[in-house]
């Protein structure tokens, strides 16, 4: 993993302009944002608990409890045939985002046990679609919310769990796996209540920080990736992500950067990649960012984009629209397979230079994400690119990493706490009080 910032500094024109000097101004205090971090220091809480597990979790957590997470989850797949995950926000975009990355969108064409993500919309066209699925099939379930009253998964708990009784009668609870807190709120109680299995979101960690532990752990082992190397992925990167030498850690140049940036008037970051398999990995980030960083009028808007497809929608308004943008693209540089370009004597489509340039599809999709940003930064767009040499489970938990850490670093470089979201329970009142909640 390799954070390339070149061109997010005196960019040419129009755009916002960040020196390196300006940059350097700022280490010092970067550092101290850094160790006050490490050292579980700073404004932290959340309902007066410090949310800071998430730098320890993937260290602390033990062969044993790897190993229940991944027998349970093995238990699980092996005797259905379809798995609903059942989570929103930060409780299903990270194990979303790893399975996504390691089998592509499609990945219930390669999967046995066939995964739905239910729970974050509220789209009955879209439940009779997954009812219908589960339908005459052995179902089972991953519900997974730490407070157990988000209105959604919740709403998708009843109609899934309706469909898992109806079916399996008593034994339903063996099909249910749910992931809460330990000892607070309806789904802990729901679930020692029914016995079913469950696993825990520490207390120390929010939803947005949470694909470390068994939020992320337990669907992305039942899609048979490797849990023990995406954690060893994330440790991998602690010394590096850890380390308060601003200069030499990826975290911090990525934070500060960003947040130079906005403070000189950018209002959006386009985070773009090269990579298909990748693009729930932006959606991650989209919450990451914006939920940590979006107080007191800060922050920054985050636009995901794939290139090269959304350069044919996006890319004239990138290229000369309000010069208030900067871009952050993570590039994947080997692929699981590169093929070269078939040749054609008639070459009408004059694609020939390709092959005869010795170049693959490999080539040409690097440059789909050089060329245009090399344009956008001439245009006035500042950009850095985070390089991934291939998508594996361990390159994933690193970069993981990189992005939490920064966004944590970010809030307190801002001058607030990145670790609470009350503008979220605003709207989420005005929804109660519309749907006649009981004291709304
Ligand atoms: O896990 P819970 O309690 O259902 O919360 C789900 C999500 O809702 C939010 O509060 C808002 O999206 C997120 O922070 C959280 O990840």
């Amino acid at each position: 993993m390799k954070l390339n910032y070149q061109n997010m500094l005196n960019t040419p024109k129009t755009g916002i302009q960040i020196t390196e000097n300006e940059m350097k101004m700022q280490f010092a205090k970067v550092q101290n944002i850094i160790e006050a971090l490490n050292h579980g220091e700073g404004d932290n809480q959340d309902k007066g608990v410090p949310m800071l597990g998430w730098q320890t979790y993937a260290r602390d957590i033990t062969p044993a409890e790897i190993q229940k997470i991944q027998d349970a989850a093995r238990n699980l797949a092996d005797k259905c045939d379809v798995v609903f995950i059942i989570g929103i926000g930060g409780s299903y975009l990270g194990p979303k985002a790893v399975i996504e990355a390691v089998y592509g969108k499609n990945y219930n064409d390669v999967l046995k046990t066939k995964l739905y993500f239910i729970g974050c919309d509220t789209d009955p066209d879209f439940y009779a679609h997954c009812l219908k699925i589960g339908e005459d099939k052995n179902c089972g379930v991953v519900v997974i919310s730490k407070s157990g009253t988000t209105t959604e998964p919740a709403l998708a708990f009843r109609f899934i769990k309706r469909l898992i009784e109806q079916r399996q009668g008593k034994n339903a609870k063996d099909f249910i796996i749910a992931v809460t807190d330990a000892k607070k709120g309806a789904l802990r109680q729901l679930a020692d209540g029914e016995g079913y299995a469950t696993f825990v979101i520490p207390d120390n960690i929010g939803g947005r920080f949470s694909v470390v532990t068994p939020v992320g752990l337990a669907p992305i082992a039942i899609a048979g990736i490797d849990i023990a190397e995406y954690l060893s992925g994330y440790k991998k990167a602690l010394p590096l992500i850890d380390n308060p030498d601003a200069e030499k850690n990826p975290a911090a140049l990525y934070a500060l950067l960003r947040f130079l940036a906005w403070q000189k008037g950018a209002a959006a970051e386009y985070q773009v990649t090269n990579s298909a398999f990748f693009e729930s990995n932006l959606a991650w980030t989209m919450q990451l960012e914006p939920e940590s960083e979006g107080h007191y009028g800060h922050g920054l808007h985050v636009v995901p984009a794939v290139f090269p497809r959304d350069l044919h929608s996006i890319g004239q308004l990138i290229q000369q629209g309000p010069r208030d943008l900067i871009e952050i693209a993570t590039k994947i540089l080997t692929p699981r397979a590169d093929l070269p370009v078939p040749l054609y004597a008639d070459d009408t489509d004059e694609l020939n230079y390709i092959p005869q340039n010795k170049l693959t599809l490999n080539d040409i999709n690097k440059m789909t994400i050089d060329g245009p940003l090399a344009a956008h930064y001439a245009d006035g767009v500042p950009n850095m690119t985070i390089e991934l040499e291939k998508i594996t489970p361990q390159n994933l938990g690193e970069y993981h990493y990189l992005l939490m850490k920064a966004t944590a670093i970010q809030g307190y470089l801002l001058g607030h706490n990145p670790f609470v979201q009350p503008g979220v329970q605003f709207w989420k009142d005005k929804l109660f009080k519309l749907a006649g909640k009981p004291g709304y």
